[in-house]
Order: structure tokens, then C-alpha cells, then sequence
């Protein structure tokens, strides 16, 4: 059976981690092996790297390039030996993360991005040109300020998470434009946990990943 790699992505407090769980469980419901990891980190030295950047004041350009860092261990270690067993990987968060928050929060250069991707990224199979790229990736949309209240007094804010809703209105629309792709859908967040759910499972069903 060929390897199936699922992202979740969204803003802080959206709600992707929530149903992580249930995903897990219904892919091995199905007999499917599935390795379950995150980003930053997944592997001993990109989980160093994810204490650093979540913590440590730094530019924008040296936080790029410690997630492509963190981002490069965890493929060659993790993400790759996965798929090639045939595994569903289910990770939390992937580039589409550093778009979005590097890019589009902290206003740095995509094209760069685009470039430390491709390195990162090359190589290690997928699409055409050989750049490992999600199969699909399951965006919470939830408007920054709903986010907000739902993470409030729900854990101590990381460094980003400590940014003004502003930040994330610009996050969002960097998921919003990223959204293109025909391996994103967007999963309509601003519902109860059981609705959030009910567009998961049928997404999956409807595409053929869960019989
Ligand atoms: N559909 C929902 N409605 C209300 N609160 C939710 C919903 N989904 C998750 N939450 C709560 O919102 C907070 C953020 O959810 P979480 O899954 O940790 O978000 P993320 O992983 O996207 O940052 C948590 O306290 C969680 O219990
Ligand atoms: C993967 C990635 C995450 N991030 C940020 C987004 C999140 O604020 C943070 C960690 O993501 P996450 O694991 O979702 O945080 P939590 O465990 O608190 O739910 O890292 C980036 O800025 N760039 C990236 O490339």
C-alpha cells in the first residue's frame, strides 16, 4: 500500500490538535500502519530546534532557516522512511506553517521560503519535480479573534501564540492564499467539536482515503 501524507494546518487555537486522536484512530480502523508526529520537530534534534524557535527572540530569516533545519531532519529521519513503509504520516503543521507564520505573519520573503523548500524538500519524492509534498492537508479556518478566546486560559501562550490577534489576521490570509492548492480543504472550524469532526471523516471518505 503506497504511504499517505495528511497535514493539519491553521492558525493557534483553531482547533487541529483536537482531533488528531480520532484521526489516528480511524486510519488504523481501517488497518492502515500511521506514524503520528508534528512541526517543528518529530525527530531529538528538530524537537531541540522547536524549543528554540517557540522560545527565543529571533529574525525572521534565522527562524526560517532553523525550521527548514528542523524541517530536513525530520523528512530524511521520519516522514520519508514512513511513506516508503506505506505508513499514513499525520503530521501537525508542515511548510504550509512557515508560509503562513514566517511569511505571511512576519512578513519575510516567499520567494526565499520557496527556495529553502526546495532544498528541504528535494529529493525525496511525491510530485514531479521530486519535492515531498503533503497529499492533503486539512486547514481549520477560524477567525482569529474566536481562535483567541478559545485559547485563552487554555495553556500558557509560546512565542507566538503571544502575538497580537493582528499577527494572526496575517497568518490566516497566508493560509487563505496558500488554500489554492488542490490538496488543501478547509474544514469550516467555527462549529462545535462534532461538526469540525463530520467534515474531517467525510472529507477523507469522499476522497477515497477511508473506505
Ligand atoms: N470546535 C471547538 N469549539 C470550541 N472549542 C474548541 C473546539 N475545538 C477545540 N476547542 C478548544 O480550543 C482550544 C484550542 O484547540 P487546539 O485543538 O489545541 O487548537 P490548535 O491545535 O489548532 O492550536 C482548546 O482549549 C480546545 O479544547
Ligand atoms: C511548522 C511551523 C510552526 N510554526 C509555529 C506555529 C505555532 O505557533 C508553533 C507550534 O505549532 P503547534 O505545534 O501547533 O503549537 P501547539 O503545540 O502550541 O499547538 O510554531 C511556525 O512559525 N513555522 C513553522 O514552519
Amino acid at each position: 500500500m503506497s504511504g499517505l501524507f495528511l497535514t493539519l494546518e491553521g492558525i493557534d487555537g483553531a482547533g487541529k490538535s483536537s482531533h488528531i486522536d480520532a484521526l489516528e484512530a480511524l486510519f488504523r480502523a481501517a488497518g492502515r500502519a500511521v506514524t503520528r508526529t508534528r512541526e517543528p520537530g518529530g525527530t531529538p534534534l528538530a524537537e531541540t530546534l522547536r524549543g528554540l524557535i517557540l522560545s527565543q527572540p529571533m529574525d525572521a530569516l534565522t527562524e526560517s532557516l532553523l525550521v527548514f533545519a528542523a524541517r530536513r531532519d525530520h523528512i530524511v529521519q521520519v516522514i520519508a522512511p514512513a511513506l516508503a513503509r506505506g505508513d499514513v504520516v499525520l503530521c501537525d503543521r508542515f511548510t504550509d506553517a512557515t508560509f503562513a507564520y514566517q511569511g505571511a505573519g512576519r512578513g519575510f520573503d516567499a520567494e526565499v521560503l520557496s527556495t529553502l523548500e526546495r532544498w528541504a524538500q528535494a529529493g525525496q519524492g511525491g510530485n514531479g519535480d521530486g519535492l515531498l509534498q503533503p497529499d492533503i492537508t486539512l486547514w481549520f479556518d477560524l477567525k482569529p479573534e474566536i481562535a483567541a478566546e478559545r485559547l485563552a486560559g487554555a495553556r500558557l501562550p509560546d512565542k507566538f501564540e503571544a502575538q497580537p490577534v493582528e499577527f494572526f489576521r496575517r497568518v490566516a490570509a497566508g493560509y487563505a492564499e496558500r488554500a489554492a492548492a488542490t490538496r488543501f480543504v478547509r474544514i469550516d472550524a467555527d462549529c462545535p467539536r462534532e461538526q469540525v469532526w463530520q467534515q474531517v471523516e467525510s472529507t477523507l471518505r469522499e476522497r477515497g482515503l477511508i473506505t
